[in-house]
């Protein structure tokens, strides 16, 4: 996809042990493979890091049409061009389906290890449990255990999240999880078109690239604590390869960070709302207009933390290029096309790069 791909390792490997193991055996100390070598900075002390001013943005309001919602787009507008990510509030789910969202990824990590190690996720897989693919000697690995799950309409009617779901977790949630990215799957459209409007761009520009066959991998985190927090990170500091990304962070326990204007600030939890941010396929679809922001999840000394992650990626067939309607003389294309983004992802992440890099013309 890219020009200069990151040279193929000889053998990915995955981590048979995962971190929710290691950290019950040995105490939480970190091995050196999970340690940054001066450590982590600022994030010594977290709590002296400014919370983050992010935008909070009416859904509803969203999808009504635009001589009623010009403020909200604007709002919209002015969040994606800035810090690249809005709290969204008026989604549509009570905070009681979302506190059942949260409890069904706790339940998850809590299920014995041999159970989950049945559902351990294979080199390049895009579902299942694990930890970090090891690429090269000298990774530096995340302070995360995570479940990937596919919730894709394709995938839904092949009952693949379904079946898997369900073997782990039983009829209940299941259904939760189902009713869950269904409403993901509302919001993602009415986000995408509201992207559009507010760039004056016809409704379903960036809907059509997005495609009826789009993929959402949903990616439920879990981030022991650790007594040398500031030696870690629970994911290296990355912007998402999705068009959005969809958060639902825990309600107790902060640990997201966003960098902007070179200064990280810390995210602040609103129990409510869901955090949406764009990837890094939608500063392409909008020739750099929005950007994909960086960012990072720190560690806590005393308590565990679990967030839900669902990337919003496109049909993996369909060509990604910035829109006509944003492509100018005094605005010249700003990346090349591409196919396919999320399968070349992790071997950049990996490295602490992102492919877009290779994609700037
Ligand atoms: O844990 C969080 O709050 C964010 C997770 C995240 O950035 C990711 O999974 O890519
Ligand atoms: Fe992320």
């Amino acid at each position: 996809m890219a020009d200069h791909p990151p040279s193929p390792p000889a053998k990915a490997e995955q981590i048979s042990e995962c971190l929710q193991e290691l950290v019950a055996n040995k105490g939480g100390e970190p091995p050196g493979r999970y340690c940054y070598k001066d450590g982590v900075g600022e994030v010594l002390d977290t709590s002296s890091l400014p919370l983050m001013k992010i935008p909070i943005i009416d859904i509803g309001l969203l999808a009504s049409p635009t001589s009623i919602c010009r403020e909200e787009l604007e709002k919209l507008h002015s969040a994606l061009s800035s810090c690249g990510c809005f709290m969204s509030i008026n989604h549509g789910m009570t905070s009681s389906f979302l506190d059942e969202v949260r409890l069904a990824t706790k339940k998850f990590f809590a299920l014995p290890m041999e159970e989950k190690q049945k559902y351990a996720r294979e080199v390049d897989a895009m579902e299942g449990y694990g930890n970090d693919m090891i690429l090269s000697e000298d990774q530096v690995l995340d302070w995360n255990d995570r479940l990937y799950l596919l919730a894709s309409q394709k995938t839904r009617d092949s009952s693949d999240i379904g079946q898997k779901v369900l073997l782990i977790l039983g009829e209940f949630i299941t259904e939760t999880l189902f009713e869950y990215t269904s409403k993901l799957r509302l919001i993602t459209e009415v986000v995408l078109k509201a992207m559009a409007r507010s760039l004056n761009l016809e409704n379903n520009c960036f809907l059509d690239k997005y495609g009826a066959r789009a993929i959402m991998q949903a990616r439920f985190n879990f981030f022991p604590p650790c007594s040398r927090h500031h030696l870690v990170l629970g994911l290296k500091s990355h912007s998402d390869g999705s068009v959005i990304t969809i958060v639902l962070q825990d309600k107790e326990v902060e640990g997201l960070q966003f960098l902007k204007d070179d200064q990280w600030f810390r995210v602040p939890i609103i129990p409510e709302a869901l955090l949406i941010n764009i990837g890094e396929q939608a500063e392409i679809l909008s020739n750099g207009l929005f950007k994909s922001p960086i960012h990072r999840v720190v560690i806590n000394p005393e308590r565990e933390r679990f967030s839900l992650a669902v990337f919003c990626s496109p049909d993996p067939d369909n060509e990604i290029e910035p829109v006509d309607g944003l492509v100018s003389k005094t605005r010249p294309r700003q990346y090349k096309k591409v196919k396919n983004y999320v399968g070349n992802y992790f071997q950049y992440y990996q490295r602490g790069k992102s492919p877009i890099e290779a994609l700037k013309t």
